[in-house]
């Protein structure tokens, strides 16, 4: 589970993110959607401990960032790229990152991700999409509570989002809390439970899911309907 609590972040006079609260539950897949500069990133990144909030906090499983190791121990992390070492294999890369973890590296894990039969495949020679798999394989090796998501379907070509819908769900099923960002309003309504539409470092609305088709609709309404606000918002003070 994870809880914010009037969590925010702010740099300079400027509000990367303004205080909020929330809760998200075991099994729960939130989404997290917003034009660019709108705080997803400060979001996750304040869950992921890489920077710290200016107001409040977020704790995990009950565990804050004071909690130190065992904090970090409770989620797994996808960033939307990694210089990953060019030169090793796969294998090699999903072994030492798991060895370093502490975990034996579980080869049903990188099958299920579709990345078996490139084991022996130099890193430097992957596509976007197939180094965003080593990344999800990276960011599901421990079997981590709570599952942080950076743009996970960049560079996945129409089946693989589905299959990493399908993955998705299967690790909420076993009780997984899963937090991504994603530019793509149609990708949201596909994979998540709650869309959170972040505006100006504000949450400015969240939208349930129960109807995919009905929540896309609903998503893209508010996003556009947002957007068109800013455009004329600038135009009126160029006046
Ligand atoms: N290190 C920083 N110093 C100053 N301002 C920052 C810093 N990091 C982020 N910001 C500002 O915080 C706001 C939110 O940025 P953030 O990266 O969270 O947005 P985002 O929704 O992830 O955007 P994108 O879709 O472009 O990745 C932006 O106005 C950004 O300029």
């Amino acid at each position: 589970m994870i809880q914010l609590n009037q969590v925010g972040k702010r740099y300079g006079e400027s509000w990367a993110l303004h205080p909020l609260d929330g809760m998200i539950a075991s099994g729960q897949v939130v989404a997290l959607c917003g034009s660019n500069g709108a705080g997803k990133s400060t979001l996750l990144n304040l869950m992921n401990g890489t920077i710290s909030p200016s107001v409040g906090s977020v704790s995990l499983n009950g565990l804050t960032i004071d909690d130190g190791k065992a904090y970090h121990q409770t989620f797994g992390y996808m960033p939307d790229d990694f210089a990953f070492e060019p030169s090793w294999t796969v294998g090699e890369t999903y072994a030492y990152y798991a060895l370093w973890q502490g975990v034996k590296p579980d080869l049903a894990l990188l099958k299920r991700i579709g990345l078996d039969g490139l084991r022996s495949q130099d890193v430097g020679k992957l596509s976007k999409g197939m180094r965003q798999r080593l990344l999800l394989a990276q960011a599901l090796v421990t079997k981590p509570d709570i599952l942080l998501l950076d743009e996970p379907t960049n560079g996945l070509d129409p089946t693989w989002m589905r299959l990493l819908g399908g993955l998705l769900r299967q690790e909420a099923e076993r009780g997984a809390t899963i937090v991504c960002s994603t530019h793509q309003l149609d990708v949201a309504a596909m994979l998540a439970d709650e869309v959170w539409m972040l505006k100006g470092g504000r949450l400015a609305g969240r939208v349930l899911v129960t109807d995919e088709a009905a929540a896309y609709a609903e998503i893209k309404r508010f996003f556009f309907e947002s957007e068109v606000e800013a455009c004329q918002t600038g135009v009126a003070r160029t006046k």
